[in-house]
């Protein structure tokens, strides 16, 4: 009988983590408050939880109580294979009861087998955009909200002529008049032919999915048709099934980039909800994201180093499906890309908003920055050497500052 493994970290006020894992076994399979007939009984004993394991780590300075790993194994025959009965099955309303954090899911075979993974993954962006051997860059559109197709062609071209390999919405760009989806697409795409004529440069541009649940897959199908190279999702404001829905979607040939907004509510508590990991990489990977993006260590919104490099991992694990993008994100400047390479290494994406628009030649000057600070970490450059023959470094390491990797 095949088995889903969830593991967890547990704080019992009892002190009694052999009962615990036991009540969860139970209680998110056949338990029930009341005795069931000894026949009743007989006939649910194959859909019981099973207590795998239990590890008691130390109390964290609690006077009293214990705080443990469990693991408990559900077999797959309780649930349909799709994320929302997963979830619901390992983390129903035992996500409601106490202190309670769900840290990873092991799937057996014939259940990963039902997702899809990413359509592109590393390898099939490196083949969009031609970009082999050096983490790709990437800018944010900033401040477009209420701007004309015009003005947002204007920062697309400068973003690009800055050489930077892919730009995306700002994840805060909705459905709007003034610059409506299918034309952001449409001019997208011709800014990124001029671009590719001009340079020989192939680049992708995300543009952000959004809507109403119900409109997004023919949203998205048109938007394929229309030519768009990559689409951004808000996948935590919507659920991580509608991600799959447009993974699954033949007609929806494009890159898809989850954005992580609303995860921190699900994610940033030590003792509740989903670990980094679990959520930010594993399930996005396994339900199609070719891109997981998430805060940095270092930059506004930092997230701690060994979440951000468990996602990171996560992302890049071997496995029957495609490894993915981590794009560590949020507050990032040139100056931080040897932290960044350091961490994230080569398969990972570089991106920046303010850290590109903000550099005082503009959104060029910002990305050629960036390009100058990625050739010096390759090339074991420490960045300070490479400012002094480029002068765009060089004022971005004056205004943000900057830090070299530790040798
Ligand atoms: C929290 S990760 C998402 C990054 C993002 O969407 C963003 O707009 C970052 O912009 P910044 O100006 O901080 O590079
Ligand atoms: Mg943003």
């Amino acid at each position: 009988m095949d088995e889903l493994i969830a593991s967890y970290l547990v704080y019992d006020e009892k002190g009694n983590l052999e009962k615990k894992a036991e009540s969860i076994a139970l209680g998110l399979t056949v338990g029930s408050w009341t005795d069931l007939h000894a026949l009743e009984q007989e006939q649910l004993r194959k859909h019981k939880g099973r207590v795998v394991s239990i590890k008691e780590l130390d109390p964290a300075g609690r006077a009293a109580g214990k705080r443990g790993i469990l693991k408990i194994a559900y077999p797959t025959a309780n649930f349909s294979s799709d994320i929302p009965a997963i979830l619901t099955t390992v983390f129903g309303k035992l996500s409601l009861d106490g202190e309670v954090k769900l840290l990873d899911l092991s799937f057996p075979d014939t259940l990963k087998k039902t997702f899809p993974g990413a359509k592109f993954g590393i390898q099939g962006i490196r083949e969009l955009t031609g970009v082999y051997d050096r983490p790709l860059l990437m800018s944010i559109f900033k401040g477009v909200i209420g701007r004309d197709l015009d003005y947002l062609k204007d920062q697309l071209k400068e973003q690009l002529l800055g050489g930077v390999n892919i730009v995306k919405d700002d994840e805060i760009l909705f459905e709007n008049e003034s610059a409506p989806f299918e034309e952001r697409v449409t001019a997208g795409k011709e800014v990124l032919k001029e671009i590719y004529e001009q340079s020989g440069s192939r680049a992708l541009y995300a543009v952000n999915l959004t809507g109403r649940t119900s409109e997004l897959k023919d949203k998205a199908r048109k938007a394929a048709d229309l030519g768009a190279s990559a689409l951004l999702f808000n996948v935590f404001a919507y659920g991580l099934d509608v991600l799959q829905e447009l993974a699954e979607d033949p007609q929806i040939q494009v890159p898809l980039m989850a954005h992580p907004a609303v995860s921190g509510a699900f994610t940033s508590s030590e003792t509740y909800g989903f670990s980094h990991s679990l959520l930010l990489g594993k399930l996005l990977r396994y339900a199609g994201a070719d891109f997981s993006l998430f805060p940095s260590p270092y930059g506004s919104v930092a997230l701690e180093k060994e979440k951000a490099l468990g996602i990171s991992r996560a992302c890049h694990e071997n496995d029957s499906f495609k490894t993915i993008l981590p794009v560590p994100s949020a507050g990032i400047h040139p100056g931080l890309v040897p932290l960044l390479y350091q961490d994230f290494g080569i398969d990972s994406v570089i991106n920046a908003g303010g850290g590109v628009h903000g550099h005082p030649q503009g959104a060029q000057g910002g990305g050629r920055a960036f390009t100058a600070a990625i050739d010096a970490v390759l090339q074991g450059i420490p960045l300070s050497e490479q400012a002094q023959s480029h002068e765009d470094l060089s004022q971005a390491l004056n205004l943000w500052g900057y830090a070299e990797a530790a040798k």
